[in-house]
């Protein structure tokens, strides 16, 4: 409830991770609010979270949920921030009680990136060569494409997994390209992996920001943040992952666009959002869950024609999610799943 005796908000504080990565999305935020608010003072808050300190296991095998948001959501319940910048991929699909993502941001490119000092491109490397990644999404489809390749783990934020390769430890790793381009490193981006080669991960190039449930006035204030096209997407792609149980560590991909009449019979593939507001109406999931060693890949796709308000339209996006996971369900994805969160 707003109580209108209360001062309006002057001082908003921002939960984020300390790599530079989460300090450029933080930041970024910030200034955005700045703009639209200049009198306002936002601080950061910079927490240090369990996916931080553990870096030498693959994050599978970690388990639990949030390793990389834990710690900023309690800041949120503790009232020390106001709101947590994330970038939407690390977000667990269930959020805690009280917690609500009031923001999902325009998004930047999905794609994922080819990066090397040797070679240009996957098709360029030798037979056998070592690629880093320690995603099991990104490992699955490369496996499937190019069963000769090793996948060799790498963790650690992003300046950490350049300085493993140009050590010498890989032929090529695979990063997003939304972070690279970020802290601007796009100059070591050789190529993008085409997308249905290696479908992105659920929210991958997207930032969302955490808050309050009921905190009105910080839901207000975010409002003009908030992408209703890209929300429609990602509600759709993180309702496929929600339904399969799985988070953000496991070889689950999934890419929502969407298309206007006429693009749905030409199957193209462009950039996942026409920037047309009266026509892109049809929505396209496609989803995939792999073996780690590639040697299964179940794919499955499905439209959906979004009519009625924005809520209206959310709601049919999640249905759409629902779908596309059962079709996978029903091609044996619940048995490559629990596999993987069994301990070994
Ligand atoms: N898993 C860590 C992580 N979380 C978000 C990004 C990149 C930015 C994004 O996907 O929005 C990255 C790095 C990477 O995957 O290369």
């Amino acid at each position: 409830m707003s109580n209108p005796q209360q001062p309006v908000l002057t001082t908003l504080n921002i939960a984020t991770r300390q790599s530079p990565l989460a300090l450029w999305q933080a930041e970024h935020i910030r200034d955005r609010l700045l703009t639209l608010y200049p009198d306002m003072t936002i601080n950061l808050l910079k927490i240090v979270t369990k996916g931080d300190k553990i870096l030498d296991t693959p994050l599978a095998k970690i388990g639990g949920k949030g390793l990389f948001v834990k710690e900023l959501e309690q800041a949120l319940y503790d009232k020390q921030a106001d709101i947590a910048v994330h970038s939407l991929k690390d977000v667990p699909m269930q959020l805690p009680e009280g917690l609500t993502l009031g923001v999902y941001c325009k998004r930047a490119s999905p794609t994922d990136a080819f990066v090397s000092n040797t070679y240009n491109s996957i098709d360029e490397l030798p037979q056998g060569a070592v690629v880093g990644t320690s995603s099991l999404r990104r490992q699955c489809q490369i496996k499937a494409y190019r069963p000769d390749l090793q996948i060799k783990t790498l963790r650690g934020n992003v300046g950490t997994r350049l300085g493993k390769l140009d050590s010498g430890e890989y032929d090529a790793i695979i990063l997003a390209t939304s972070g690279l381009q970020r802290i601007e490193l796009d100059e070591r981006i050789r190529g993008e992996l085409d997308i249905a080669a290696c479908l992105p991960a659920v929210g991958q190039g997207a930032l969302a920001i955490e808050c309050r449930e009921g905190d009105e006035e910080v839901l207000k204030l975010l409002a003009p943040l908030n992408d209703d096209k890209a929300r429609i997407r990602l509600i759709a792609e993180r309702a496929l992952n929600r339904h399969l149980e799985g988070g953000c560590q496991v070889p689950i991909a999934a890419y929502a666009v969407l298309q206007t009449a006429e693009e749905t019979s030409v199957n193209n593939d462009n950039n996942g959002d026409n920037g047309n507001n009266d026509s892109g109406n049809v929505l396209w999931l496609r989803g995939r869950v792999g073996q780690a060693d590639g040697s299964e890949l179940l794919k499955a796709d499905k439209r959906a024609t979004l009519v009625g308000t924005q809520a209206e339209q959310e709601a049919q996006a999640n249905q759409l999610g629902i779908d596309v996971a059962e079709m996978l369900l029903a091609d044996g994805a619940g048995d490559i799943l629990s596999a993987i969160y069994q301990p070994e």
